[in-house]
């Protein structure tokens, strides 16, 4: 593959701001392809390609040669994917026999699959034989997964909408209302997601909304409910009739929700910010069903977000391990005696997930829950993201 100097030059510079900035790579790679107009589709590819999978290969790339010029790192990587390089000045030090040699010298995990030690320490420790599949899984590229409104239409319509657009799909086994791309591409711009017939949404995350057991006509609180990805999907499922109450601690996330509600011709979804405990007192045993989709360390969608990797550590794993607690605790009591409540993280951490809902039945406030299912989703189990679905019944 040919490179060219100003795609490159769009890398290199991302990745600059990336790690010596702290800036978040999503933010990072749009901000770049905002830059340049005359960037077309397959320069774009490029250049988001290239930057995502320096940040998910990070440590191994400096690990092969070390350097503080983003221009040689990126030189690193395009030779360990087996690539030539061009005879630039930029990169008259790569030694190309010196990284392969050292590539294939290394023979430590943590090195390998481009994670810090702590992260497979941990990881081995809580899932033992299954950490080696799992880690290696949530280093490949995410697939591009689209949840359709089937307020709007039916998973084959759009199917059919979308091939005449030239863009193919499939639709896996197990997910009623996922289409899968066959090639990765700015689905953002379709005319037919501008009309809301689809949302991007993994398949994993789409196992949430669907284990609440929800019904048209239903009062359902999503209490955790950020820009509202589950929430939508709640809503379409009760075929927009009953209510949704959608909260958050952060109001511009909620702006979001009303935004993608109004594409998707939902009218059933209200929002509200939470202010304080006043706020969860006043709607207690008030719901039929609440979703607790509780922030977590994000470890299983390491594919989407490569850089959690660098920004994660036992303490903020901790952390986020306490507000988690803190919610089942404190939200719990906003279903109704007889209602369901669904505890869910992105994670695949048992600490985040199995180990906090044992903790909490074991509580005052846990023993008028029992727990019905619960569903560990591992992303080399299920080719999707990794996740976690408790299903408690209120007593
Ligand atoms: C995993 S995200 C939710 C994603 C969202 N449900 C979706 O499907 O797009 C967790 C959310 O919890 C919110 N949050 C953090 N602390 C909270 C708290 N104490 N009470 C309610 N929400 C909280 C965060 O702002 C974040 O939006």
């Amino acid at each position: 593959m040919k490179l060219y100097a100003n795609t490159v030059r769009g890398v290199v510079n991302a990745i600059d701001e990336i790690f010596n900035q702290q800036q978040y790579a999503d933010k990072v790679i749009e901000r770049t392809l905002k830059s340049n107009k005359k960037w077309g589709a397959r320069d774009r590819g490029f250049i988001a390609e290239s930057v995502y999978e320096m940040v998910r290969w990070w440590r191994l790339i400096n690990e092969v040669s070390p350097s503080d010029d983003p221009y040689h790192l990126f030189a690193t990587y395009w030779v360990m994917q087996g690539n030539a390089l061009p005879p630039w000045e930029e990169f008259q030090n790569i030694h190309v026999d010196r990284v392969k040699s050292r590539y294939e010298a290394l023979d430590s995990r943590a090195i390998l699959q481009s994670i810090p030690d702590w992260m497979d320490e941990m990881g081995s420790e809580l899932l033992g034989d299954q950490w080696e599949e799992e880690i290696n899984a949530l280093n490949e590229q995410a697939e591009v997964v689209l949840r359709v409104n089937t307020l709007k239409t039916s998973r084959e319509a759009l199917m059919n909408r979308l091939q005449e657009d030239g863009v193919d799909t499939y639709a896996p086994r197990g997910y009623r209302d996922a289409l899968v791309l066959g090639k990765r591409q700015n689905i953002f711009r379709n005319p037919a997601f501008k009309e809301g017939l689809y949302e991007i949404q993994d398949a994993s995350s789409q196992l949430v909304a669907a284990a609440l057991d929800v019904e048209p006509g239903m009062r359902v609180i999503d209490a955790c409910a950020g820009s509202g990805g589950k929430s939508l999907h709640i809503a379409s499922l009760m075929q927009n009739k009953g209510r949704v109450l959608s909260m958050d601690i952060e109001e511009w996330k909620l702006k979001n929700t009303k935004l993608r509600a109004r594409r998707n011709g939902i009218g059933i979804i209200e929002t509200r910010t939470i202010e304080g405990s006043k706020t969860i007192k006043r709607l207690q045993q008030s719901a039929d069903r609440l979703l607790l989709d509780v922030p977590c360390s994000g470890m299983g969608v390491l594919r989407r977000n490569p850089d959690t990797k660098w920004k994660l550590s036992p303490e903020s794993i901790a952390n986020v391990r306490t507000i988690q607690q803190d919610i089942i605790q404190s939200y719990s009591g906003m279903v109704k005696p007889g209602g369901l409540m669904v505890y869910a993280t992105c994670s695949i951490l048992p600490t985040e997930n199995e180990y906090q809902v044992k903790e909490f039945l074991e509580t005052e406030q846990g023993k008028s829950f029992e727990l019905v299912e619960e569903q560990k989703v591992l992303a080399h189990e299920s080719g999707f993201d990794g996740f976690y679905i408790a299903k408690l019944k209120r007593k």
